[in-house]
């Protein structure tokens, strides 16, 4: 992907792997959280029925149980959900100072006025900077929330940006858990109000003002940790929770900046599960889109269990030959990234309205690439499946259409 590697140079400076390891290194299982305390409300109610197990048994009539990932991946959700409780993230308050102190930095900069907020609103022009150079359509998008949600979209888009690029980017290959451990201390860092660099320092003053959760982006780093030594997945349980870390986190990461609307009745653990369900959905697209990519890096990001179904093999990824069986196995994984978008869709509705569009044109942008694999007759080994960019510029009005409507 082309970027403004001077952008990255000083990043990955500071993370390549010449710092003493910390205890966390080598992690492959799931640190996810303990079960929040129930409270009993609506907004805590139990689990719908697994949608990924849905996908699988199309034909069974009682719902499924959720898989053992779903309901790791749940408990994030209810403890994300349960932050915006008593209506904070519906008003779109500054409501992160009630659990966390504005960085004493912030309060400094504020105090010494325009020259402080010069520098703060220095570091989110580069952030936003960075966003429209990687992510165009996106930060057009973004244009018309509010300033303060914008800015922290963009903050948080960086940090992701930055992460994805540490196992993806030019110095990937540099990349260690001991790297990724360094990363999080980062993390942990500006969370706390020590930011290391300008994009921190917009990062660290964003979590003070929403009730933004560190653990969405510890388990995004998580994801990448996986991806330094799994490059096979036996189970679509196994993919989902990869998934989840890295694509459904950045739904829980961004609800709570943009806003869940102040008229809205649905749960915000229910707008929590449509925004996991989008991340799940994008990055079950990227997978499908990119099998070829993937497999001449030795990757394969399909459950290996439905590939057996199908009477199709390992091999058969790195051969890369479109057979009756790759299309047929295709369709159903096609089918059930489609329900997770589906899922995403029916929760858009109930955001902010300004933040409505910008999700709503990304999701519809995504589920085209769907489309687009379709149209290249299931061929995702040698053909990169697209949304050409006629498409995408009128995807924005479009979506800005109907969210209006739908508001
Ligand atoms: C408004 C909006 C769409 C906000 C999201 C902005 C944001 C913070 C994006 C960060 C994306 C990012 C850089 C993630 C890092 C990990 C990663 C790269 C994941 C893949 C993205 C696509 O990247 P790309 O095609 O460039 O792939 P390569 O790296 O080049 O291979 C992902 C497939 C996932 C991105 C996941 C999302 C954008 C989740 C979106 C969910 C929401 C915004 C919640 C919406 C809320 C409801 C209620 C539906
Ligand atoms: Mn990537």
């Amino acid at each position: 992907m082309a970027g403004s590697s001077a952008v990255w140079a000083a990043h990955h400076a500071s993370c390549r792997p010449h710092q003493p390891s910390s205890s966390s290194s080598q992690r492959p299982q799931a640190r996810l959280l303990p079960l929040p305390p129930r409270r009993g409300g609506a907004s805590l109610a139990r689990p719908r029925a697994s949608l990924a197990a849905a996908a699988a048994t199309a034909t069974a009539t009682a719902a499924p149980a959720r898989t053992a990932s779903e309901e790791a991946v749940y408990e994030v959700v209810m403890r994300q959900a349960a932050l915006v409780e008593g209506g904070v993230a519906r008003k779109g308050e500054a409501a992160g100072a009630r659990r966390r102190q504005r960085p004493r930095w912030a309060e400094e900069k504020e105090e010494e006025g325009l020259r402080g907020w010069g520098l703060l609103g220095d570091a989110y022009d580069r952030c936003g900077e960075v966003c429209a150079e990687y992510a165009k359509t996106f930060y057009l998008g973004t244009q018309l929330m509010t300033p303060e949600r914008r800015k922290a979209v963009w903050a948080i888009y960086v940090w992701c940006r930055r992460t994805d690029e540490l196992v993806d980017g030019p110095n990937a290959s540099y990349i260690t858990p001991t790297a990724l451990d360094r990363w999080e201390k980062r993390l942990e860092d500006l969370f706390e109000g020590r930011p290391y660099d300008m994009y921190d320092a917009a990062l660290s003053d964003t979590v003070s003002k929403f009730p933004v959760d560190i653990q969405p982006f510890k388990d995004m780093i998580e994801g990448m940790r996986l991806d330094l030594w799994k490059s096979r997945y036996r189970t679509f349980d196994e993919l989902y929770l990869y998934c989840y870390y890295v694509a459904g986190t950045v739904g829980l990461m961004t609800v709570p900046v943009m806003g869940i609307a102040p008229d809205s009745k649905a749960s915000a653990e229910s707008v929590y599960n449509a925004a996991l369900a989008l991340g799940i959905a994008n990055q079950l697209t990227n997978i499908l889109r990119d099998v070829g990519e993937d497999a001449r890096r030795g990757r394969i990001y399909l459950p290996l269990d439905e590939l057996a179904q199908a009477g199709l093999t390992e091999d058969d990824i790195f051969r890369g030959k479109v057979t009756d069986k790759w299309r047929r196995f295709m369709k159903g994984q096609i089918q059930r990234a489609r329900l997770f978008f589906d899922e995403a869709e029916k929760g858009v509705a109930h955001l902010d309205s300004a933040s409505r569009w910008p999700v709503l044109a990304s999701l519809w942008l995504y589920r085209q690439i769907l489309d687009a694999i379709e149209a290249n007759d299931y061929n995702n080994f040698t053909k990169r499946a697209y949304v050409g960019k006629a498409r995408k510029l009128l995807s924005l009005p479009v979506a800005y259409a109907r969210a209006a409507v739908g508001s």
